[in-house]
């Protein structure tokens, strides 16, 4: 089964905890977008949701699909955000931002009475950090900002290259107008304190560890589809 087969499973699965009037948060990236055209063909059936998108690449796929969009200024409390991750880890913590959307990801989970992640079952880690964890920050400083992270980091223990992400010729700008430094430390076992730190540097923006954001991981593997409680990380 290719991974494509696997979101749109993981994402049809979650479309089940969709209830009408429902205000969502609508999440970035492949797995999110299977969410999006499933929840098109059920809002042309006549369900009837708004939705907050957390990047402007969802936003159009919104647009292009008629599902209704409204903000976080005109619904500051949502019912349920549905979106993707770069590793799901125990307790459901996650790594996000491999699209760049993370900042708006973490403010929409925030506002949301629940997260439900949805992903294919290589998502699945035992420890964070095989994937580079995506820092936002802001362009001023960005060379003292670099630095800053590298020591809070060695603080932890944890070493390896920081990489400022490109997009062309030039930095990846994101929606908010900030850079994201990629940082692969190749393992992260204690990522409440990673991201205490991270939160501390003047210049970080924000930072992709998602910590106790995730109500449920709804994951799909050449087995089946698993649902994950966060308070167990297990079947449920
Ligand atoms: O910034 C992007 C997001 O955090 C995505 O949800 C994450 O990168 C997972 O994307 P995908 O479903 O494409 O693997």
């Amino acid at each position: 089964m290719d991974a494509t087969t696997l979101k749109i499973k993981a994402a049809r699965a979650a479309l089940d905890h969709v209830e009408n009037g429902m205000k969502l948060g609508i999440g970035t990236g492949s797995t999110a977008e299977e969410f999006v055209r499933l929840l098109a063909e059920r809002v042309a059936e006549g369900l009837s949701v708004v939705g907050v998108p957390t990047s402007e690449r969802t936003a159009r796929l919104c647009r292009e699909l008629s599902v209704p969009l409204s903000t976080l200024d005109e619904l500051p409390e949502l019912d349920l955000t549905v979106d993707g991750a770069d590793e799901i880890g125990p307790g459901l913590v996650l790594v996000k931002g491999g699209g760049g959307a993370l900042l708006r990801e973490k403010i929409v989970a925030a506002a949301s009475r629940r997260m439900i992640v949805i992903a294919d079952e290589t998502k699945l880690v035992g420890e964070l950090g095989r994937f580079p964890l995506p820092v936002e920050v802001n362009p001023f400083g960005l060379g003292a900002t670099r630095l800053a992270i590298e020591r809070a980091a060695g603080r932890l223990g944890l070493s390896g290259t920081l990489k400022t992400r490109m997009a062309g010729d030039g930095p990846f700008v994101t929606d908010g107008g900030h850079f994201i430094v990629d940082a692969s430390f190749g393992r992260i076992p204690e990522p409440r304190a990673l991201a205490d730190a991270l939160k501390e540097i003047p210049g970080v923006v924000e930072h992709g560890l998602f910590i106790g954001l995730a109500d449920l991981a709804i994951v799909a593997g050449t087995d089946g589809v698993r649902t994950l409680d966060a308070a167990t990380h297990d079947r449920t």
